[in-house]
């Protein structure tokens, strides 16, 4: 059998590229210089992988800002508006720049441009650049990265397999700037494809692997049929030379077994991680010459995995189909962080237990070892060591908390009265004002801010001087808010590195890496936290910063906490019991926060669940089971607070038409969404609905720099009252600011302030 990878993380064990890139971006390298922390980053992971026994390594997984926006250059999809013009007006060529254009949102002159819009990446927290499609959108090759870094790795004496992502993902990932269909656009699509499969084999290439992960989806007939088209004219246009592996993640695709199953690709990738069950009905109609790719090792956890068990598993199929097996991780590493090996402060419980992206390739080396030689001592040493590490597992349950789960009665999961009741005892005791006004949460994280923090984590400052620096932040935060003139204030979460990681660092079950940098989109990465064992919450975790930040004012200042669902979307996860279980868990540390928070005299308290959607499964089948847990976990957080508690929640990332039954059953008294890129349209679904708690639409786009307008802003609101009864309304930005600067954040309050007074004289 044969070890593959499917594609490599490229942020860096030190992200590197970040760095580079920031730096890049603020003219302090030259693009030379960022070209070489590339071709380093590059040289190191492919060397990696080819020691771990990968033969063919993978290109195309490197990308400058995301794998999608360089496709679309390779494909020559960049809007217009980022293009740079030559002298005869002519476009220049695109470039590394123009991508950074198209990415953050800049013209040729560097005016502002807007950026291509972000979206996540199937169900993980990877954000990928929307492809913009015009009806008459020409397609031909325009960027040679993909080709270069194919010879840059044959150049350093490696195999190479492109990764690139199929046709039929592209289209479905892409958004059509007008209304028609845009499989229309598949044949020419398909011809530029046959074009860059060409280039391959003129380059000595054998083997390109095209990434279908539309294929977990539930797909229309028309979406099955551009699938059959798509692979029947590839395999027929391609380079006999050529051949062609079809991956397949994120999910099962046994529902479209027949469809696949009939396709003339040279070989398949199946994740067997999520889906191990799809396997047999593939191997029964696998053609005798094709070659089955099986996902085994998890691309998207950190844990080791028991790879005695699973060589035991494949052991026939190997017999069955000798060199015509591969074996990999179940997707591309990319949602892995890099290298275990750097971490050196993990505890006890963790330690032996990790793999990240480095060594999940090493487990696939031990897979093969175990099957090809299964008594040799190296295969004992193995086999030994999964069995210790299995048995230090057992020492992170803590058995109060599970009862506390299995306790859990209706009630628990119900505030005490409908909306209607605690409404007027929540505006009895607030007194807020027609369209009340409030922001989301975090006010910029200053390079000071994060400056500090690095101190006090290196040493370098005490617990003591820490908090009372970030004491003055937030003192400065509330001063400015309250000029302003803003109802309902928040803290400004200073202290948090990471809406998620704060918490992790806090709960007892949770652990935490140094290192365990994940990109989430271009330069920007998270360290999701780890959830090993049951999961408690030892002390209060934000009730001091919220109750010092109420000290300093009259008016309400909004507690602010992550919610159970979006914790455990954005960790890592144990898989030894459901994800449920570990939603309740976490919800009840969040219920007693909020309690603690309540008794302390925080009146209004957010619930943060951003993460809500992004945990639907990619097939709608199976939402109905998903959402009652997520909806159960979230009630459970937030309802042992008294009627006249206040309970807000807040999503970006969302549509809601097709789960506006389950944010109803939330029954948050408020809830905040992004809804200004879509000029209130993600207001529908909540119109349609009669939806009858309040809701803060979002009038203001904190993801561009742009200072919106009083009248762009009045407009906003009056679109959001034509839609809900005003007495619902509360205006506030999309969500948090944390990522702009107080400059920024500054002006376009002030003018969220002043469009408000006008809606409230108007009305
Ligand atoms: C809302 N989003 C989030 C998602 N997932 C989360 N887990 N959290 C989220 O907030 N998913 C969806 C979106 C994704 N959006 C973002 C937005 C912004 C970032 C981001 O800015 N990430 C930072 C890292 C944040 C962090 O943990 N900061 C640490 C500092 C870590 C660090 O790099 N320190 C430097 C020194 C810095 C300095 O001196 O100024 C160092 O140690 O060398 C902290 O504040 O302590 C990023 O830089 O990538 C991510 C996702
Ligand atoms: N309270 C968080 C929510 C982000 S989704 C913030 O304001 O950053
Ligand atoms: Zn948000």
């Amino acid at each position: 059998m044969k070890i593959s990878s499917l594609g490599f993380p490229r942020i860096g064990r030190q992200r590197e590229l970040k760095f580079a890139l920031e730096r890049y971006w603020r003219a302090e390298i030259s693009l030379f210089e960022l070209k070489q922390v590339a071709s380093e980053l590059k040289k190191t992971h492919w060397q990696w992988q080819a020691d771990a026994g990968v033969e063919l390594v993978p290109v195309g997984d490197f990308a400058y800002y995301d794998q999608v926006l360089t496709l679309s250059a390779t494909l020559n999809v960049i809007p217009d508006r980022h293009r740079a013009t030559q002298a005869d007006g002519s476009q220049e060529p695109i470039d590394i720049d123009t991508l950074f254009r198209v990415a953050r949102g800049r013209s040729q002159t560097g005016q502002h441009a807007c950026a291509a819009e972000m979206t996540k990446f199937f169900n993980t927290n990877y954000h990928y650049q929307v492809p913009e499609l015009s009806v008459d959108q020409s397609f031909e090759i325009a960027f040679e990265q993909l080709f270069d870094e194919v010879s840059e790795a044959q150049q350093l004496g490696h195999q190479v397999k492109p990764v690139l992502l199929g046709p039929v993902t592209y289209l479905y990932l892409s958004k059509s700037l007008t209304e028609f269909n845009k499989l229309s656009l598949l044949p020419q699509l398909l011809t530029v494809y046959q074009q860059i499969l060409q280039r391959f084999a003129d380059q000595g290439v054998s083997w390109v692997q095209l990434d279908e992960p539309v294929l977990a989806a539930d797909l229309t007939e028309e979406w099955q049929q551009a699938i059959r088209h798509s692979y029947q004219f590839l395999a027929q246009q391609k380079p006999a030379s050529l051949k062609i592996l079809l991956a397949s993640y994120y999910g099962s695709i046994g529902h479209h077994q027949a469809l696949v199953s009939a396709l003339s690709v040279d070989g398949l990738h199946l994740d067997l991680v999520t889906a191990p069950q799809q396997v047999e009905a593939f191997i029964k109609a696998l053609g005798s010459q094709q070659i089955l790719s099986v996902g085994v090792i998890n691309g998207r956890n950190v844990w080791a995995a028991d790879v005695d068990v699973i060589a035991d598993q494949l052991a026939e199929l190997a017999t069955t189909l000798g060199n015509r097996l591969w074996i990999a991780p179940s997707c591309s590493l990319l949602h892995c962080p890099v290298d275990v090996d750097v971490e050196t402060q993990l505890i006890s419980p963790l330690q032996g237990q990790l793999a990240f992206a480095k060594q999940k390739l090493f487990e696939l080396s031990d897979i093969q070892q175990l099957i090809n030689d299964q008594d040799s001592q190296s295969s004992q040493v193995i086999i030994d060591r999964c069995q210790q590490r299995r048995l230090a597992t057992a020492a992170a349950a803590n058995q109060e908390v599970v009862q506390r789960v299995l306790q859990l009665t209706a009630s628990d999961f119900e505030r005490h009265s409908p909306f209607a009741r605690r409404i007027i005892a929540q505006q009895q005791k607030l007194a807020l004002p027609l369209l009340p006004t409030t922001t989301i949460g975090s006010f910029p994280q200053t390079p000071a801010i994060r400056g500090l923090r690095k101190r006090w984590r290196k040493g370098e400052i005490n617990d003591t001087d820490y908090r009372l620096q970030l004491e003055q932040v937030t003192q400065d935060t509330i001063c400015r808010q309250l000029k302003l003139g803003i109802d309902v204030l928040v803290h400004g979460e200073a202290e948090r590195n990471d809406m998620v990681e704060y918490f992790g660092e806090q709960l007892d079950g949770v652990g935490f890496t140094q290192f365990g940098w994940v990109q989430s989109y271009g330069s920007r990465c998270v360290k999701p936290p780890l959830i090993y064992g049951d999961v408690s919450r030892p002390k209060p975790m934000t009730v001091d910063w919220a109750t010092y930040a109420q000290s300093l004012t009259d008016k309400p200042v909004k507690g602010m906490l992550t919610g159970p669902v979006t914790i455990l979307h954005w960790s890592f996860a144990r898989e030894d019991i459901p994800r449920q279980d570990i939603a309740n868990q976490l919800a009840l540390a969040v219920r007693d926060e909020v309690i603690d928070l309540e008794k302390a005299g925080i009146g209004i308290i957010q619930i943060d669940e951003p993460a809500f959607r992004e945990g639907l499964p990619i097939k709608q089948s199976q939402w109905a089971d998903y959402l009652t847990w997520a909806v159960d976990a979230f009630k459970l957080s937030a309802a042992g607070v008294d009627d006249a508690t206040q309970i807000h929640t807040h999503m970006c990332y969302s549509e809601f038409n097709d789960t506006i039954n389950a944010i109803a059953a939330m029954d948050a008294d408020v809830i905040t969404i992004e809804t200004s890129r879509s000029r209130m349209e993600l207001l529908n679904a909540f119109e349609d609905f009669c939806y009858p708690n309040e809701i803060g639409p979002g009038v203001y786009d904190i993801h561009s720099p742009n200072i919106p307008t009083v009248a762009e802003m009045v407009d906003l609101i009056t679109k959001a009252s034509q839609k809900v009864p005003v007495k619902q309304l509360w205006v506030n930005p999309d969500c948090g600011l944390k990522t702009r600067t107080w400059d920024e954040v500054e002006p376009a309050l002030r003018n969220m302030i002043a469009a408000t007074k006008v809606l409230r004289r108007q009305f």
